[in-house]
This record gives structure tokens, C-alpha cells and sequence, in this order.
């Protein structure tokens, strides 16, 4: 039962984004009618629809979709009742006219991704998104590289610029319970009534529920999560098991606990060939900061220059590098096989 004096906290389903990066962008029009019907029917409010890069992320960079974007929202919006489809965009790799097409097609919800620190690149994006009459939400990302102080300026510039809701985006799995809470307070404590706060977990040293749980205490109140953690590295925080959780500390998230287990045992588990797991390159990733989405690329440059994954992605940690800088990644991978 859930206590109704604790405040409702909004559970956002990306399986069909965030996972897309576990399936190398290969979700069919079927696979996302089926699992956005599941998590819609359990009550899910928002599901993410979008290639692991956000909107026109389908490129020879980032790996092409199967399916173009806009076709998988359109079918996904199709399919709920209830739910809102939310799109995500990087601005310079999708543009406003991106948002304007996935909008066309009936998606609601605009989230817009930066680095930790580059919040000012997204002020466009939220005006067009709420001169659309989108709701709104800003992606923080690499948060664990920035101190809550900074992160919650940054917080602030998307807030102005109309970002309804923004997120500490523990893009490495690399925060702990007091460090997401401590960033969460921070943006709290900036954003005041003007923006929600929300947080997107990863799961490379298995933290992704307890971050979760400490950042709604710290008063995040929109959460993210995939079915089954199919996600970027290790996987994100598992949305059946963050429904689970809330629930049994009182929670209220609106999601029927038993319909959201069977979306994820009954409906994910059987189309996923390779589930994310905490192996030692993405456990790397967690220990050294690494964005997630870099882990199939540093796969492949490893394979391709015969030197391990798990030490191109410790040097990357180590370099600091950023989303965008997927190329620095063979330079490093070229480097490791040149010493050896
Ligand atoms: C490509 C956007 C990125 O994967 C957003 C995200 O989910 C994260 O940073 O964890
Ligand atoms: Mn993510």
C-alpha cells in the first residue's frame, strides 16, 4: 500500500532508448509496439522512444537505427492509452527540426541532453520545445564530474530557458547514494518551484535503486529506468524493480507492480538476445567515470587493435573525455597497441 502523505514520484520508462544502445539500435516497429503497450498498460506515464543518441543519432558515428526514429514514436504513440512518448535529443546532433517532426507524430515530452557543464547549448531547444507545447525536461549528463554547486548553476540556465524538470544524469554509474543525493539537493535548493528535479541511473557498481531511492529522498521526483536495466554499459536502474522498491516503501508511482513485472519477464526478456551485465569493462567504467554509450565503441576499437576494452575505457576515464568524442576512443585504443 502506498502512503499517500509521501509525494508521487514519476517513473519514466527508457527502455526504448537508453536500451537501444544494448541492441545496437536494432528495435523493430513490433518490438516497441509490444513494450511500449506492456509498460502503458502497467501504468507507466512516460516511455522514451528514440535511437541510444537521441533523435538523428541513426548515423555511421553512433550506429544506424533499423528502423528510423520517427516511425518507432509514431508507432509507439499509436499503441498507449495513457502513457506520454517522450523523445531525446542532443543538441548538435539533432536539431529543432528534429523536435518539430517527432512532435508532428505525437510525441509530448521533449528531453534535451548536454554535458554537466553545457547547459547553455540547449536554451533553443527548450524554447522550441515549449513553443510546441511540449513538456519539457533537461538531461545533465556525466553529473559525477562536477560539483553539486556547479551542476546546480547549470540546472539553473535550463530552467530559464524553460526545462520543466531537470535531471542529474549519473551517465557512468560512478555516483554513490550520498553523492546523487548530494547533487539532487544542490538543484533542489536552486530550482525551488521554478523546475523538478530528476535522476537517470546506471548500474556499473550496482547502485542505480539505492541512488534512486537517496535522490528522491533528496526530492527528486521524476526517476528513470529500463525493463530488465537494458541500457547503455552496465544497464540502467531497472524500472520493475524501482516500481517494486517505491512500492514497498510507500511510494506512490502510480505503476501496478505485477503488470510491470510481467512487461519486464514477459515481454523484454524474451526479445533481448544479450542482456547488459556488470562485466569488468563496464565495472571500469563505473570506477573511472566513463560515459556508458562508450562501451561498444571501445569494444570495437579493441577488438580492432587487439588490445583489452576495459583498459581503452580506464584511459578514457582517465582523459575525461566527453560525449561526442566517440573518435578519441581509437586514438586511445591505437595508442595502448602501439605500447604494448
Ligand atoms: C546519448 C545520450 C545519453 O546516453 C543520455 C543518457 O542516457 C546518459 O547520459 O546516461
Ligand atoms: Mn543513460
Amino acid at each position: 500500500m502506498s502512503d499517500t502523505t509521501k509525494p508521487f514520484v514519476r517513473i519514466t520508462d527508457t527502455t526504448l532508448r537508453d536500451g537501444s544502445h544494448a541492441v545496437r539500435h536494432q528495435f523493430t516497429e513490433r518490438q516497441v509496439r509490444d513494450v511500449a503497450g506492456a509498460l502503458d498498460a502497467a501504468g507507466v506515464q512516460v516511455i522514451e522512444v528514440t535511437h541510444g543518441d537521441g533523435l538523428s543519432g541513426s548515423s555511421f558515428n553512433y550506429g544506424f537505427s533499423k528502423v528510423r526514429d520517427i516511425e518507432l514514436v509514431a508507432a509507439a504513440v499509436d499503441e498507449v492509452e495513457q502513457a506520454r512518448i517522450a523523445v531525446l535529443m542532443l543538441p548538435g546532433l539533432g536539431t529543432v527540426a528534429d523536435l518539430r517532426e517527432a512532435h508532428g507524430v505525437g510525441a509530448q515530452v521533449a528531453r534535451i541532453a548536454t554535458h554537466c557543464t553545457e547547459a547553455d547549448v540547449s536554451i533553443q531547444h527548450f524554447q522550441a520545445a515549449r513553443e510546441l507545447g511540449m513538456e519539457t525536461v533537461g538531461f545533465l549528463m556525466l553529473a559525477h564530474r562536477v560539483e553539486p554547486d556547479e551542476l546546480a548553476a547549470q540546472a539553473r540556465i535550463m530552467a530559464d530557458a524553460g526545462c520543466e524538470c531537470v535531471y542529474v544524469v549519473d551517465s557512468a554509474g560512478a555516483l554513490f547514494p550520498h553523492t546523487a543525493a548530494a547533487r539532487v539537493e544542490a538543484l533542489v535548493q536552486e530550482l525551488g518551484d521554478d523546475a523538478q528535479v530528476g535522476f537517470h541511473g546506471h548500474q556499473n557498481l550496482s547502485l542505480g535503486i539505492a541512488n534512486s531511492i537517496a535522490a528522491y529522498e533528496a526530492g527528486a521526483r521524476q526517476i528513470d529506468g529500463t525493463l530488465c536495466a537494458l541500457g547503455a554499459g552496465a544497464g540502467n536502474s531497472p524500472s520493475e524493480i524501482l516500481a517494486t522498491a517505491f512500492g514497498a516503501l510507500g511510494i506512490p508511482t502510480g505503476i501496478d507492480e505485477e503488470r510491470m513485472l510481467a512487461a519486464a519477464e514477459e515481454v523484454l526478456r524474451p526479445i533481448i538476445t544479450r542482456m547488459p551485465v556488470a562485466d569488468r569493462a563496464s565495472i571500469v567504467q563505473g570506477r573511472y567515470g566513463v560515459y556508458n554509450s562508450f562501451l561498444l565503441h571501445a569494444e570495437r576499437a579493441a577488438e580492432r587493435y587487439g588490445v583489452p576494452a576495459y583498459q581503452v575505457l580506464k584511459r578514457v576515464g582517465e582523459a575525461g573525455y566527453v560525449g561526442g568524442q566517440e573518435d578519441m576512443i581509437i586514438d586511445v585504443a591505437i595508442e595502448l597497441a602501439a605500447a604494448r
